[in-house]
């Protein structure tokens, strides 16, 4: 089983006005992709690899500098927007059973002025990419519940306030660092296995490889960079809100080939329902009782750092 490429020419950002009778056809591609592996590479989105290099060049400026450098914008330094900020190497484990995962990280998750950053030129790509993300996330969405022959608003009612106070949707810019294979500890990764806890999350990849997503029957298939295509995955509370039809599946990032010193960069944008969104089934079924956004995303992400 591949992950499915698929042309999302219909609905690039280019285009102003776009028909729902047009993206029919683009709804079906995106259910079985979803229905059959929970992941899918989007290809002429809009959002160009040289928009993808700029942030991630900026990024590992941020990642390179000294420790002492970064410890100011350490995630937990926002009273209130305790997810925003630079989360260091070991800290978070994203498979509890495994050691603390090979990589770095800036979450950005809040515009707010109250928020200081690395520098000017930092936050403006920041939020530049970040509301591109937002504009190609409720495009995908809509795509998405007319792919499963649902009112096409239905997913975006629940995505009112991307970018800001009352929504946990977060830019996260990964470094992972050289692997030195001496200091690497048992089962270590650079990211473990895990899924993701929103409704959907869009990821952008430098050249390097290593990440892996867990098919139906059980293997673990490579999700390499494909330059210019965005790779989008189904995540938790959607898989619920489709009562399962939609599949978040399961990845993670391999160590590289023992001796290789490479670096890996990336971008995920994770989408997150308003916080009190409280997502039900969407099919009117009880496979799952009702839960609200914002409380999920919290205790998933007490789990992954420890304190829960
Ligand atoms: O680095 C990547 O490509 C993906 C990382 C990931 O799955 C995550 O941070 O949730
Ligand atoms: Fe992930």
């Amino acid at each position: 089983m591949n992950i499915p490429v698929i042309d999302f020419s219909p609905c690039n950002l280019g285009e102003n006005s776009v028909l729902d009778e047009h993206i029919v056809d683009l709804g079906r591609q995106l259910k079985s992709s979803f229905t059959e592996i929970g992941f899918v590479y989007l290809k002429n989105t809009g959002i160009t690899q040289e928009e993808v290099e700029q942030v991630m060049d900026i990024s590992k400026t941020f990642f390179l500098q000294p420790v002492e450098m970064k410890v100011p914008f350490r995630r937990g330094s926002f009273a209130n927007f305790p997810n925003h900020g630079w989360v260091s190497s070991e800290a978070e484990s994203l498979n509890p059973r495994r050691p603390g995962d090979l990589k770095e990280a800036f979450n950005s998750m809040s515009f707010h002025n109250d928020i200081h950053w690395p520098s000017p030129a930092f936050e403006d790509r920041q939020l530049s990419f970040y509301q591109r993300c937002r504009e190609l996330s409720l495009r995908v969405l809509r795509v998405m519940a007319i792919g499963l022959g649902l009112e096409p608003e239905v997913f975006l009612h629940a995505h009112r306030h991307i970018g800001g106070e009352k929504n946990g949707t977060t830019l996260r810019s990964l470094y992972y660092p050289p692997v030195n294979s001496e200091l690497v500890k048992e089962d270590q990764l650079r990211c473990g296995e895990h899924s993701d806890y929103g409704s959907i999350t869009l990821v952008f990849q430098g050249q390097a490889g290593g990440l892996q997503v867990l098919s139906t029957s059980g293997e673990y298939i490579p999700a390499p960079c494909i330059p210019g295509t965005v790779l989008i995955n189904i995540a938790d509370l959607m898989q619920r809100w489709t009562s399962d039809h939609f599949i978040s599946a399961i990845h993670r990032v391999l160590l590289p080939p023992a001796g290789d010193s490479s670096t890996r960069q990336s971008l995920a944008f994770f989408v997150q329902p308003d916080d009190d969104y409280l997502i039900t089934c969407c099919d009117g079924s009880n496979k799952y009782p009702a839960v609200k956004s914002g409380d999920y995303l919290n205790d998933r992400l007490a789990a992954a750092h420890g304190d829960s």
